[in-house]
């Protein structure tokens, strides 16, 4: 069944993170990218303590829990670390990333299907404490199988394929979109909740945001360096404008 609830935008905050860390010290401070999120219409702060904490620290996370009302979805590694310090602040979500030491950025998908046995009991842990547990995936039934056989009630679909092939060209870029639509097709008659996230730009949002079975899109790096030129109000209020222009036809189709 499609459902007709607004599709929700959780701003990624950890770049403002990076621009503190190139110099040390506590400015810009993330929480003030948090509460500008929330003014402009953010539906929830998606923040990543990667293991080696080059942006998100420890105390961002602290401070995110205690300062913020809006929803956290904290983004984690599958690790013991991390699964103890999910447990510490309990945020609304907490979605499972694979993360490389020596990666630029988020390479990919969770395995989910490869990792089942290690992952099994962190799933089981955090959805008790009653967290919302999310894996971050490639848009591939092998992962939405597994993720739907591990209890995960939530899947994050990689957008970073898809967002560079917005420079390969028309065919490539809807090849890309298809298999992601797809997915989320799928992953939805699973009884999945279907969200979306990675290198999601002006350019690349609406046809994603125009996919009915994805509630929540998750869009960081491209704010936060869009907000040098227009300002962080100014660019996740445009980046709501374009997702619900994109989203209103499904509105209208299933309020009518
Ligand atoms: C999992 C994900 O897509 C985000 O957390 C993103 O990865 C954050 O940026 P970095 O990958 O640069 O840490
Ligand atoms: N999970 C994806 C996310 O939080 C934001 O990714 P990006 O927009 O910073 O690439």
């Amino acid at each position: 069944m499609i459902r007709s609830d607004k599709l929700r935008l959780g701003v990624n905050i950890d770049h403002v993170a990076t621009i503190r860390n190139a110099r040390g010290g506590d400015l810009p401070d993330p929480l003030r990218a948090a509460e500008m999120a929330a003014a402009a219409g953010a539906d929830g702060i998606t923040a990543h303590l990667r293991e080696d904490r080059r942006h998100i620290g420890d105390r961002d996370i602290e401070r995110l829990r205690a300062e913020i009302a809006l929803p956290l979805n904290f983004e984690m590694a599958a690790t013991r670390e991390m699964v103890a310090i999910a447990l510490r602040h309990r945020p609304h979500a907490a979605c499972i990333v694979p993360e490389r030491r020596e990666e630029r950025t988020t390479e990919g998908g969770l395995d989910a299907a490869g990792q089942f046995d290690h992952l099994a009991p962190m799933v089981r842990e955090l959805g008790a404490a009653g967290i919302r547990v999310s894996l971050f995936i490639a848009a591939e039934h092998a992962q939405l199988d597994a993720a739907a056989a591990l209890g995960a009630p939530v899947v994050e679909l990689h957008t970073g394929t898809y967002c560079e092939a917005f420079f390969s060209g028309a065919d490539a870029f809807e090849h890309e979109r298809r298999r992601i639509a797809e997915a989320a097709a799928y992953g939805a008659s699973l009884g999945l909740e279907i969200h979306a996230g990675h290198g999601l730009s002006y350019d690349t949002v609406k046809p994603i945001a125009a996919i009915p079975q994805i509630r929540e899109l998750n869009i960081g790096h491209f704010l936060i360096g869009e907000a040098i030129f227009v300002g962080l109000d100014n660019a996740i209020r445009e980046m709501r404008r374009l997702m619900d222009l994109a989203r209103q036809p499904i509105l209208d189709a299933t309020t009518s």
